[in-house]
């Protein structure tokens, strides 16, 4: 396994593995590895030759410098860990100045996918899925993957992305993967590191009152504002700070028509220093 920071290197190891036949597999992450990024690399191998993990916290996506400052980083023993599993065969983890080589950020050619990106959670952190387009479309383009995995954790992410694929006719396949939880149901994310123990201990609430709320969907109870107050309260109780609470069509991200068949619970919530997200489809009954 190779360790890399700069795009020429990088492009040099992917171009040799083309020319030996191989597929290549890419894992795009900010790092901390959890067991949800072990299980896109299993997944990435279950279909490509070459798989490459990259690892950047990529400035242009947080809209918050509080939030990229407390940002885990920590390539060293990601590397470490990443190299225990097995299988990778190339980490890619560019410094910040390789990446975006300006004085100001804004210098940039961006990204950017309309519509969805501005919605949702792309409304309540202005520019944040800019930045993530753009730093996937330029990993498509130095990596240039046959495949490309991303975990359904980040639900409204993986449309855009899926949307800036079709849009822009990147050469790659997308695939994706169930959200990973812990044993008591907190979806693992590199943010749950900044829980204290007792925050640690209340974080599951986040998935308990998702649960809630698909159950009372699923019994017939489709008026959305007193499903989103319900779960507003019941987070409030636990001590979280709902910061966004959406119930949408999954396939549009749009409001929930008469024609709708499956529903997407979207939340995001900050408990103490951690802003969590998750999110649940539900199928909806026939009305
Ligand atoms: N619990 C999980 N299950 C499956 N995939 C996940 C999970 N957590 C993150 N991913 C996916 O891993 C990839 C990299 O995500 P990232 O490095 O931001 O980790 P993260 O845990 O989501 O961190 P944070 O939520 O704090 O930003 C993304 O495609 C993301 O959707
Ligand atoms: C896709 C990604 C690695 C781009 O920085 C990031 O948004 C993430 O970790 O989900
Ligand atoms: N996995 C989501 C990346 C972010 O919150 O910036």
């Amino acid at each position: 396994m190779k360790i890399v920071e700069l795009i020429p290197i990088a492009r040099d190891l992917i171009n040799q593995a083309k020319i030996a036949g191989k597929s290549i597999a890419l894992v795009p992450t900010m790092g901390n590895l959890h067991a949800g990024h072990l299980a896109l690399i299993t997944l990435a191998k279950q279909h490509a030759d070459f798989v490459v993990v990259s690892i950047f916290v990529n400035p242009l996506q947080f809209n918050n410098p509080d939030d990229f400052a407390n940002y885990p980083r920590t390539v060293q023993m990601d590397c470490e860990t990443i190299a225990k599993v097995g299988g990778v065969d190339l980490i890619f983890a560019p410094s910040e100045s390789h990446m975006y080589p300006y004085e100001e950020l804004e210098e940039q050619t961006f990204i950017e996918v309309p519509g969805l990106s501005d919605m949702l959670e792309g409304a309540n952190r202005p520019g944040h899925f800019r930045g993530v387009t753009t730093v996937v479309g330029k990993l498509f383009n130095i990596i240039n993957p046959d495949y490309a995995c991303f975990g359904e954790k980040d639900f409204q992410q993986l449309a855009i992305i899926k949307k800036m694929v079709r849009d822009l006719s990147f050469n790659v396949n997308i695939l994706s993967l169930p959200t990973i939880r812990a044993e008591d149901g907190l979806a693992l994310s590199s943010r749950n590191g900044l829980l204290t123990d007792l925050e640690r201990e209340t974080a599951p609430k986040l998935a308990e009152v998702m649960n809630q709320i698909s159950s009372n969907m699923k019994e017939g109870e489709l008026y959305i504002p007193t499903l989103l107050s319900t779960a507003q309260f019941a987070l409030e109780q636990h001590g979280f700070i709902p910061d966004e609470l959406f119930i949408c069509d999954a396939d549009t991200l749009g409001e929930l028509t008469i024609t709708s068949t499956h529903a997407v619970i979207l939340m995001a919530a900050t408990l103490g220093r951690a802003r969590l997200i998750d999110n649940m489809i539900v199928e909806l009954p026939v009305r």
